[in-house]
């Protein structure tokens, strides 16, 4: 396969709510769409999941797209590539999320040009046909929090994800456990607990969760595996796990019990693959996280998530919850809270071009000439 013309779109989305962590404030999701297109004019798109701000990262959209434009698509462009991966033995995942976004494309692309689905080209293994989906919730105040969790419930969910801060995370979990003692609930504290309020996070044990996800601030190995010892509830690391050496640093530490991987974060497909592989060799729960993006990633999640050991089957509920329109066709749907994985090629959906320009801001073509 020979890549002979990549396209970028800045594409900034309106959500249809305003999601709130402890680290910021969104009204819209801005990405980098990539379209790859090869000799033979197949296609394929990928999604920059990076932010604006670095507030869970360092990296910014700017950087992705700088990176993209000077560095790893001058890498792939007009060259022979057999498969998709070898993208990595040209360009390190400096800004794991712009490489993420462009090898997804490429992947997409080989996977409809082969003829198979995407995870038969990343995963040789059986997979589900459906998934449980969950809902993710902002740092609501507790009534919006308990409105909300009433209203998906009877759309059939059984699994909240809520975002919380130190100031009032414990007693939104209680007020929640209180009024549903049987959801499956996890809480995300995005490094929002400081040391002095260490002792109020081991208060968590007592609400039954799944697992709460980054609460330290100082993010340090040695913190997380004393907190650990002294807490039953699973500390799930996300953004403290950047790169496959993480991994094997906190593996080495036992300082995992769970982790979050996601696809961006980690720098594609392949890390994130070998990040799996890694987890099952040491008997480490994982699970595929997402953060507000548009159905291309999301879409792709849905697929990964589709593994049969994963922990949790991840942050994915409808596109129409979070957007009035979404960059794909058919749009993420889900019937009593379950999701059907597509069996198409590649991503298993269409991608709506004309609705990617609409939001579009920036645009930039490469290569074609
Ligand atoms: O996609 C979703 O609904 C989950 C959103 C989410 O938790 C998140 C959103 C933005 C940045 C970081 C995170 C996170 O998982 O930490
Ligand atoms: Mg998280």
């Amino acid at each position: 396969m020979r890549i002979e013309k990549i396209e970028l779109f800045h594409i900034k989305m309106p959500l249809k709510f305003t999601f709130k962590s402890s680290q910021t404030t969104l009204k819209h999701r801005e990405t980098i769409i990539i379209k790859a297109i090869d000799e033979l004019g197949n296609i394929g798109y990928g999604e920059v999941v990076a932010f604006n701000e670095p507030f869970y990262t360092d990296e910014t959209l700017t950087y992705s797209k700088d990176i993209l434009k000077n560095v790893y698509i001058p890498n792939v462009i007009n060259k022979d590539m057999e498969h998709p991966f070898h993208i990595h033995l040209w360009s390190d995942p400096i800004y794991p999320m712009a490489l993420a976004g462009l090898e997804n494309a490429l992947v997409d692309l080989y996977a409809r040009r082969q003829k198979k689905s995407i995870m038969d080209v990343v995963f040789n293994e059986e997979t589900n046909d459906s998934i449980y989906g969950g809902i993710a919730l902002g740092d609501l105040d507790v009534e919006s929090l308990i409105e909300q969790i009433n209203l998906y419930i009877k759309h059939g969910y059984k699994r909240f994800k809520i975002k919380i801060k130190p100031e009032d995370g414990l007693n939104k979990l209680r007020a929640i456990r209180e009024k549903f003692p049987h959801i499956q609930l996890l809480a995300d504290a995005n490094r929002s607990f400081k040391n002095g309020q260490i002792p109020m996070l081991k208060k968590i044990d007592e609400l039954n969760l799944l697992c709460i996800e980054e609460p330290l601030y100082s993010g340090d190995f040695q913190a997380y595996k004393k907190l650990q010892e002294e807490m039953k509830t699973p500390i799930c690391l996300d953004e403290s796990i950047q790169t496959i050496e993480d991994l094997n640093t906190a593996i080495k530490l036992k300082v995992l019990k769970v982790v979050n991987i996601k696809v961006g974060r980690v720098g594609g497909l392949y890390y994130a693959r070998e990040m799996i592989k890694l987890c099952r060799k040491n008997n480490i729960e994982y699970w595929i996280g997402s953060m507000l993006e548009s159905g291309i990633s999301k879409m792709l999640h849905v697929h990964l998530a589709s593994l049969k050991d994963t922990y949790i089957p991840g942050d994915l509920s409808p596109s129409k919850r979070y957007f009035e329109k979404d960059l794909i066709t058919p749009e993420i749907t889900a019937e009593n809270g379950i999701i059907i994985v597509p069996e198409g090629y590649g991503l298993g959906v269409e991608i709506d071009e004309d609705t990617i320009k609409d939001y579009t801001i920036d645009y930039k073509i490469i290569g074609g000439e």
